[in-house]
């Protein structure tokens, strides 16, 4: 069977920052769907708005941790692209509803998959199933294959990779009607782009400091990240592709990649917010690592004794200390090998896609006003 021809594709999550990038890459590229349901505990109501007369968008409330929810929302479709996941390395929320939503919520998932008859299912998982880990092993320009020291103690990267595994299992059962899931796995790096809730406190940050960011991070350490648009773009060829050539796709993992440049994370986000007057202060950290680092123990104390008054979950911690000074950089060509993918967006592209984003934060003076700037003032 071709794919498409008046598919329904469920995408959960799909209110999202990747989730709502997902279903408009959907809308716009793939001819042969006739409905996108978006399931999520969050509707954003503005994407019922994007329907057309080919493809209807529906948005369906529901909880991913809750079986019932999930099999409803699957009834009646032909494939799943699963990104609902609780994204907290900040101690937000408890680790048993990290574990509920991204371990139980998948397990759904695939019992859904199951009883419903879905056959196909494509896993948005995370670079961090790999690493970077707490011993601060560099992962340079590594692929799917690269030996690397997995160690996860943290929630949301033992539960991804939980989720993940179970993904990646279910690839080949039987499922209701005689026939058999497929399954892959997608692995993003840092994704970046409009919407990323991250760059918009990294702005708001910024503002308060008079557009200057004071170095933090050696300039060496190189992160890897990639472009929402292209990160929806690698989803929908998994999709289109797992249908047509299941057993090349089925069971494997990709890593999410494009030719945004490998930067050390404050130099990164400097591509943006450069572009809004902000200025990056110190060639080298200005603070010496062990300073950094008791400062991210005293944001772990203060979480501890403010717990029950307020959620106190300031960016800094050990664990994003860590992995924000590991170098974690892929390069690989998987995904272009075994299902043609090749970016959407190119890099400057991307880059200007993502700072119009970020201008707008401006125009919409709501940042101004909450840190009190009265002008564009710039640092020297
Ligand atoms: N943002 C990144 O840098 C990044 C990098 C790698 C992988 N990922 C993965 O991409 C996916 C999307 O991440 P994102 O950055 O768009 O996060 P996001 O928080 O913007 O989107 C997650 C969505 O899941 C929904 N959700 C949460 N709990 C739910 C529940 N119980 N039931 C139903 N829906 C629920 C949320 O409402 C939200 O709309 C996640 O699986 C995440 O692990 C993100
Ligand atoms: C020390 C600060 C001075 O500016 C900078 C701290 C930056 C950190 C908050 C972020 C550095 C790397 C990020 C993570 C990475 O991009 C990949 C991720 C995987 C994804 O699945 C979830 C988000 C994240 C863990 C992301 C979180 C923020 C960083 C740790």
């Amino acid at each position: 069977m071709t794919a498409g021809s008046g598919q329904v594709y469920v995408v959960t999550g799909g209110c999202g920052f990747l989730g709502s990038h997902l279903v408009r890459m959907l809308l716009e590229h793939e001819k042969n769907i006739s409905e996108i349901r978006v399931f999520d505990l969050h509707l954003d109501e503005s994407l019922r708005t994007l329907s057309n007369d080919r493809v209807r968008v529906r948005l369906i409330s529901g909880d991913i941790s809750r079986l019932a929810d999930v099999q409803e929302a699957l009834h009646g479709s032909h494939l799943v692209i699963h990104t609902a996941s609780l994204v907290d390395v900040w101690g937000r929320v408890p680790a048993s509803k990290i574990t509920e939503v991204n371990v139980t919520g998948t397990e759904n998932v695939l019992q859904a998959c199951k009883e419903e008859g879905v056959q196909y299912l494509v896993y948005t998982s995370s670079m961090e199933v790999v690493g970077p880990n707490i011993h601060g092993d560099h992962f340079y320009r590594g692929n799917e294959d690269t030996e690397y020291r997995i160690y996860h103690k943290e929630p949301y990267p033992l539960s991804k990779a939980k989720a993940e595994k179970l993904v990646l299992e279910a690839n080949g059962i039987k499922i209701k009607g005689g026939k058999m899931l497929y399954t892959c796995s997608l692995r993003p790096t840092g994704i970046y782009g409009e919407g990323h809730e991250l760059m918009k406190q990294f702005h708001r940050q910024g503002l308060r400091t008079g557009r200057c960011v004071f170095r933090a991070l050696s300039p060496a350490i190189e992160h890897g990240r990639v472009y929402v648009g292209n990160v929806a773009w690698m989803h929908l060829l998994a999709a289109r592709q797992l249908q047509i050539h299941p057993s090349t796709l089925g069971g494997q993992v990709y890593f999410c990649y494009d030719s945004s440049p490998y930067k050390s994370y404050e130099d990164f986000n400097m591509e943006f917010l450069s572009a809004c007057g902000f200025k990056i202060i110190g060639s080298r950290p200005l603070v010496p690592y062990f300073l950094l680092y008791l400062l991210a123990l005293l944001n772990v104390l203060l979480q501890w004794v403010l717990h029950g008054f307020i959620t106190y979950a300031p960016i800094l911690n050990p664990y994003t200390l860590a992995v924000a000074s590991t170098t974690f950089t892929v390069q690989t060509d998987k995904a272009e090998k075994h299902f043609g993918y090749q970016p959407l967006y190119a890099w400057e592209e991307a880059k200007m896609r993502t700072i119009t984003w970020v201008k707008s934060l401006e125009v919409s003076g709501k940042d101004l006003k909450d840190v009190g700037e009265k002008s564009n003032y710039c640092c020297s």
